[in-house]
Formats: C-alpha cells, structure tokens, sequence
C-alpha cells in the first residue's frame, strides 16, 4: 500500500479564515483519519518551509558533532524534564539521539550554540510548531463537536510542550527498529522527517509506511484526545524502521497538557449524548509517570508496558481493566 493511505490537508483555509465550504470539506477528512487511525498530513501548515529546512541542516550538523562536544548539552540535573541532548541507552530497543527542548522561555531549557545559529532556528521551530498546533487543536475541537474553543480553554498551558529532534542511526545486518510501536501520552504531536523516512503508521492492522514530501508535517492523535473524547478519534500506533547505510533525523513536537489537569471523557459525550465512559478520570501527570518509568524500568513482559488501557474501564461490567 502506498502512502496516499494517509490523507494530506491543506491548512491554509484556517490560517486565512477562508470559506465554510473548504473549511468543512477539510474537517470531513481530518474527522474520518483521526476516527479511524489517527494519523493525517498537513501542508500550509503556518511554518515556513525554509526555516524547516534550515532547521533540520543545523541539526544534521549538529548530530555529526564529536560525543565530547555535544554532552555539553547533557540536561541540567534537577530539571523537570531531561531537556538537552541526550542518547538511548544501550538496552533501550529505541535507536536513536536526541535533542530535547522545552518552551525557549523554560530556565531549564538548554540548547546549543553550535553550529552558529542553530538556537534561534529550534526557538523559532517550538513557537511555529506551537501556533500550528493551538489551530489543529481547534480543529479537532470542532471536529469532535465540541463547544466552541472548548479544548482551548482547558488545554490552555502552553509551557508544557516540548520539542525533540533525533539523530536515527542507520539499521544494522540484524535490527532495524528506531522507535518501537507505540501511542503517545500527550494531546497531539506533530512529526516533520527528513527524506530518508521510516515512519510508519498501523492502519487497519497494517503497517503503511508514511513517505516523506518535502514541506509536509505529519498529524498525530495521541492518548489525551482519546480518552477526552471517549474513544471517538484513536491514538495512533506508530513506530520508526530505520534504513540500512543512512542515518535518519526527525523533529517530532508534543502538544501537551499541564501535569495537574484531569483527563476523562468528556462530559459532552457521557451526560449530554449519554455514552457508558471508555476509561476512568486519572491525573495526567501520574499517567506520565507511570510512561517514564516504561523507559526507566523496563517490564521484562512487553504485554506489562504500561499505556492509555491501563485507565480503561470494560465495556461489560465497568470495571476498570488493567
Ligand atoms: O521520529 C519520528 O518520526 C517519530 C518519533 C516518535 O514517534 C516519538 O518520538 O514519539
Ligand atoms: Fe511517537
């Protein structure tokens, strides 16, 4: 199958406030893609393409920086997030380095100043990437049915995002796999790759590999949006194959949620339209944790990893489901 399996949204009608007609058309495919798989491309998206493409020659340059040079940028201990550079430990099946980043304004925040440049270029990413996603978050508010602006004003903490890019290495005689299958926690994330490609996304029970176009950023649905919205639109599993012979670089941008706030299915779809609730209310920072330490302890057992069906309450009896 080919990558025309995930549909490509032209964004520019809501940069522009452009007509209803288009505007409705757009939502229609977006709806049906995150009803069905959660995943779609978008293109006018509200970043300029030439600060992605400088973005991701800075972070090549970057990447091919000698090991002594870029633990300079280890994260600052104490940090709420290991925000700064960072590489997957050798037990770890995910195959790649990093460059973690929090809002530009985080005191945590540490970013490079090698290659020249390259600082302002991320800043410049996380507050584009932040834009465009407040526009596809109302979006997906609209699509869903939701009161006007109602996901923006809970999901109304902006500093909680974060930004990655990431260096893949290439695959090996026996392994390939640069990220392992998975959802992600937070609302929305957003993935801009390089030529080379390897993301991939599972479609119907298969996995159809997202090609890369020059410009185009991927859309992804993450647990958050799935349990608000009670199962109506589907946290995307995904993972990254990696290539033999070339190394991989990503950006990937988490539109997130505050720690704090609690994460159930809405109300407008429980009471108002009267739907049995798909998962109980959990505090979302206890969510992340329990992520974090996936990757710091791992479960011997993959089935033990822990993901959104840990809050899922059986549709037959209510009871919660572990
Ligand atoms: O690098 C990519 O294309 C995707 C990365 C990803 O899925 C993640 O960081 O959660
Ligand atoms: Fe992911």
């Amino acid at each position: 199958m080919s990558d025309c399996a995930i549909p490509t949204v032209d964004l520019s009608v809501f940069f522009q406030n452009g007509d209803e007609e288009s505007k409705k058309a757009a939502k229609a495919i977006i709806s049906r893609a995150c009803s069905e798989y959660g995943f779609f491309q978008v293109v006018n998206h509200g970043i300029p393409l030439e600060l992605m493409s400088r973005a991701m020659e800075l972070t090549k340059t970057f990447f091919a920086l000698p090991e002594e040079e870029k633990i300079k940028y280890r994260p600052i201990s104490g940090a709420p997030v290991p925000a700064g550079y960072g590489k997957q430990p050798a037990h770890s099946s995910d195959k790649n380095e990093y460059l973690l980043m929090l809002p530009p304004q985080s005191s945590f925040s540490v970013l490079p100043n090698d290659p020249p440049g390259f600082r302002e270029v991320l800043e410049e990413m996380f507050n584009n990437f932040s834009k465009t996603g407040k526009v596809v978050e109302n979006i997906l508010n609209d699509c869903l049915g939701l009161p006007p602006n109602f996901l923006k004003e809970y999901n109304d903490d902006r500093t909680c995002d974060l930004m990655s890019a990431k260096r893949y290495f290439p695959a090996t005689e026996t392994e390939n796999i640069g990220i392992s299958e998975h959802e992600d926690s937070n609302c929305v994330t957003f993935i801009f790759q390089d030529e080379v490609g390897g993301l991939e996304v599972l479609k119907y029970g298969e996995w159809i590999p997202v090609v890369p176009v020059k410009g185009t950023i991927v859309v992804n649905v993450a647990d958050v949006i799935q349990v608000l919205s009670n199962s109506k639109f589907k946290s995307a599993t995904h993972r990254v194959i990696r290539s033999k012979g070339r190394s991989r670089y990503s950006f990937s941008f988490f539109y997130d949620l505050q720690g704090d706030k609690r994460v159930e299915p809405l109300p407008y779809f429980t009471e108002h339209i009267g739907e049995p609730p798909k998962y109980k209310q959990f505090v979302y920072k206890s969510y992340q944790a329990l992520r974090i330490r996936n990757k710091t302890h791992p479960p011997q057992r993959p089935e033990d990893v822990i993901n959104i069906s840990h809050y899922a309450i059986s549709p037959h009896n209510n009871q919660v489901i572990h």
